[in-house]
């Protein structure tokens, strides 16, 4: 479904990825562990086209997207929820997910059933059924998060990177976005998850990638990494 090879990519004349190999099969969740500054958001930009590639190939089913504009990627299935509450805060809960399905048209036709993803949306979060017609500047921070996945949902995506989905969540709202990920594997939707919370990442996912300083350090099946001593040590340890 995507494959990175040799990616290198950062901001200016800093060089933040410095060759990355990433594989995600189609109906996998693939996680990206690391700590802070270790390029995790860089890369999921880079795979996006919020930042461009340069050097080394990223391929998304049989395209190569390294060099295509954030938007003709989206056309292509790409859902990006990225760090932090990315909402439009005038605009309700429903427009906000109507406008999640915008890469779907092509003139004024939309690919597939636009009503029926939106009712799936508001299945996956109940939170957000309950506040359909609420402006979203005015929701909650938790729930601003689980509009910006939700609206990712309703593109009806091939791929799905999730960045931090959790970030700032009370730990019950941390718990409800990891059972929502569950579902949505359930279902057969394919993700690349970054998360600060990698034991949960680790649950979830089938395969995970760590990135250290801009190179990926381990790799392996998810269950193999959660008892690798040197994962255990650094992104396991304590409060984790
Ligand atoms: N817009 C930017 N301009 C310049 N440097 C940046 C920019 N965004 C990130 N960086 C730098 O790139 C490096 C990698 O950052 P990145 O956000 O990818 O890390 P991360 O692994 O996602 O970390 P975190 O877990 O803290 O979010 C850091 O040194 C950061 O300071």
């Amino acid at each position: 479904m995507l494959s990175i090879r040799q990616l290198e990519a950062g901001y200016g004349k800093v060089k933040v990825l410095h060759g990355i190999d990433i594989d995600v099969p189609k109906g996998k969740v693939v996680t990206l562990i690391g700590s802070n500054g270790a390029g995790k958001t860089t890369t999921m930009r880079a795979i996006s086209g919020m930042i461009q590639a340069t050097a080394g190939q990223i391929t998304l089913g049989d395209k190569r997207i390294e060099q295509l504009p954030p938007h003709r990627i989206a056309r292509l299935g790409l859902a990006h929820s990225p760090e932090g509450r990315r909402v439009f805060a005038t605009l309700s809960v429903v427009d906000n997910l109507r406008l999640g399905a915008f890469p779907r048209y092509t003139g004024s036709r939309p690919r597939g059933d636009i009503e029926a993803d939106l009712e799936r949306a508001m299945d996956l979060f109940p939170r957000l059924q309950e506040r359909r017609l609420q402006l979203a500047g005015t929701l909650s921070g938790g729930e601003q998060q689980m509009l910006a996945m939700a609206r990712a949902v309703m593109l009806n995506p091939e791929l799905v990177l999730l960045d931090e989905p959790s970030m700032g969540l009370a730990p019950i709202l941390v718990e409800e976005v990891f059972r929502i990920i569950a579902r949505l594997k359930e279902q057969g939707v394919t993700m690349l998850l970054v998360e600060q919370f990698a034991a949960a990442a680790l649950n979830v996912a089938d395969y995970a990638y760590v990135l250290e300083n801009g190179h990926i350090s381990v790799h392996g099946p998810a269950e193999q990494l959660k008892t690798d001593p040197a994962v255990k040590a650094a992104y396991l340890g304590g409060s984790h």
